[in-house]
């Protein structure tokens, strides 16, 4: 790869969002993206959205509507971009590897080059994850590491390594049919780094940082929908860049429609969680979205990712459908069950005890001081299936932790499950029957079989009064209040 392409040049200055479309547009039509001018340019716009935000006097709060996008210059991209072109090749010496794909000594070695240049100050900051910040800053995020070494490698034109991302961790896979892994980047706090090591099948089996061998195995157009998805529009932890939002949410539609998004569940999780902020017209609604994701899980992964069901579980959380949430978190569960958990695993951890011992408890007293106003029956402390998926959310966590090395559950967890267990009115309690998982039924509670067979007919009663009872619910409520900003990850990267 030499310096920019003419027709790469004629897009510049940027003066607006469209411009930056056009760009993008310009570079997927491509085989070959270029991931080192896209890295820089969203990097370069993000600081001056974000980070470096031109502080408005009062005179210019007087046009507040008017749009603050950053004028772009070539020379300002031009620079940067040579810097990181120069720095790649010279300090790899193509010569000593004549072969057509990467050997895991160049992988190492590319990390290397990488990794000498990153200032040892603390990496979980926002806004680490560019180039820009790699070639201004000296500083990079763990996702950071793993695509410049990828960008790197296309400078180098290797077209074998590509970028391989669990739902918390990056590294490469590379070779002849791209059968090679390797570590390239860290992993949390206080792990050592295993840059160099292959990812063997004992370090994936059962564990979610390596999605059990289901890792979202990215081309170069997945990559450049990687740094679109990890565009970070916060500018504090309570405040978006509108514009930065805006083109994020722009940008991810373009790799959308062009199909890039197919396989790849975070990226339609991040979607979903902007439409939900501001709604593109004539575009499907959240819950379609994030849908999407899950489907894309299944087809794509078996059914191993985690994080598409707590997208669509926080935003039922967000929007009160509180049995949907309950569904969804348990679907979360049930996908989370068939890891062990381990050390590397904190930040689904964190999700989950976020859920079990402060969204549902906030969720169950919410609706028990809404019993009070509404006909008790439509709420979910007298809805079975939610009981049903209560116990499912739990049963997975308890399914999840054993054989695991490290424990999951602890008291608060206990404590926080027979809160929320008491606010479930008792005869939906006894309205459930649980079937084990060889089909073995048990009744919650031991009763001759005549008396079973009358409490199944309580059951299909009750199911019918539930659906009815619910469609007239339905028929009352329409829209939902707007859900407040997002807490989405983007803070932490
Ligand atoms: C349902 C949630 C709690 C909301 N946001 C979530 N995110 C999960 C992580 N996010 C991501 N979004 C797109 N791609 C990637 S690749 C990756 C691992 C990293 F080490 F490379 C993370 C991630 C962004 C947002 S999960």
């Amino acid at each position: 790869m030499a310096g920019l392409r003419e027709i790469e040049k004629q897009f510049f200055p940027l003066q607006k969002i469209q411009d930056v479309i056009d760009l993008f547009k310009n570079e997927l039509k491509d085989n070959e993206p270029n991931l080192t001018l896209m890295s820089i340019v969203l990097g370069v716009i993000e600081n001056i959205l974000t980070v470096n935000r031109a502080v408005s006097s009062d005179a210019d709060k007087s046009n507040t509507l008017e749009p603050i996008f950053p004028v772009i210059e070539l020379s300002t991209i031009e620079a940067l971009y040579t810097k990181f072109v120069t720095h790649i090749k010279r300090s790899v010496d193509k010569t000593k590897f004549p072969d057509k794909f990467a050997t895991r000594e160049l992988v190492k070695i590319v990390s290397d080059v990488v990794w000498c240049c990153l200032s040892k100050s603390f990496k979980d900051r926002a806004h680490l994850q560019s180039l820009y910040s790699f070639l201004t800053g000296n500083k990079l995020d763990c996702f950071g590491v793993a695509f410049a070494v990828v960008a790197a490698f296309q400078i180098l034109e290797y077209n074998d390594v590509h970028l391989s991302l669990s739902e918390d961790h990056a590294w490469v896979v590379f070779g002849e049919d791209l059968k090679e892994t390797a570590e390239v980047t860290w992993h949390g706090k206080g792990n050592e780094d295993k840059r160099g090591q292959p990812i063997t099948a004992s370090v994936v089996e059962k564990s979610w940082l390596y999605l059990n061998g289901q890792p979202v195995i990215c081309n170069r157009h997945m990559e450049v929908a990687a740094i679109v998805s990890g565009i970070n529009p916060s500018i504090n932890l309570t405040v978006d860049s509108v514009e930065m939002g805006s083109l994020q949410q722009e940008l991810l539609w373009l790799l959308y429609d062009l199909g890039h998004l197919s396989k790849y569940p975070m990226a339609l999780g991040n979607l979903g969680d902007l439409e939900e902020i501001s709604p593109t017209p004539g575009r499907p609604p959240p819950v379609d979205i994030f849908e999407e994701s899950i489907e894309s899980s299944k087809v794509h992964y078996h059914n191993q990712h985690v994080y598409p069901y707590t997208y669509l579980g926080g935003y039922h959380y967000r929007n009160h459908n509180y049995k949907k949430a309950l569904k969804a978190w348990a679907e979360a569960t049930n996908a989370v069950k068939n890891f062990n958990y381990n050390r590397e695993d904190e930040e689904i951890y964190k999700e989950f005890l976020e859920v079990g011992n402060d969204l549902i408890p906030t969720m169950m007293k919410h609706v028990a001081s809404e019993n009070a106003s509404r006909i008790h029956q439509t709420s979910i402390s007298y809805d079975p299936d939610c009981y049903a998926d209560f116990l499912r959310f739990y049963d997975g966590i308890c399914e999840w932790e054993e054989d695991s090395k490290t424990p999951v559950l602890h008291i608060t967890w206990a404590k926080q499950l027979v809160n929320s267990l008491a606010k479930f009115d008792p005869t939906v309690r006894k309205l459930i029957h649980l079937i084990s998982e060889d089909g073995e039924e048990s009744s919650s509670s031991s009763e001759s079989d005549e008396e079973s067979e009358e409490e199944r007919e309580i059951i299909q009663d009750e199911n019918r009064n539930q659906k009815k009872k619910v469609k007239a619910k339905k028929g009352k409520t329409h829209d939902k209040d707007k859900s407040d900003k997002i807490n989405g990850k983007a803070e932490d990267s």
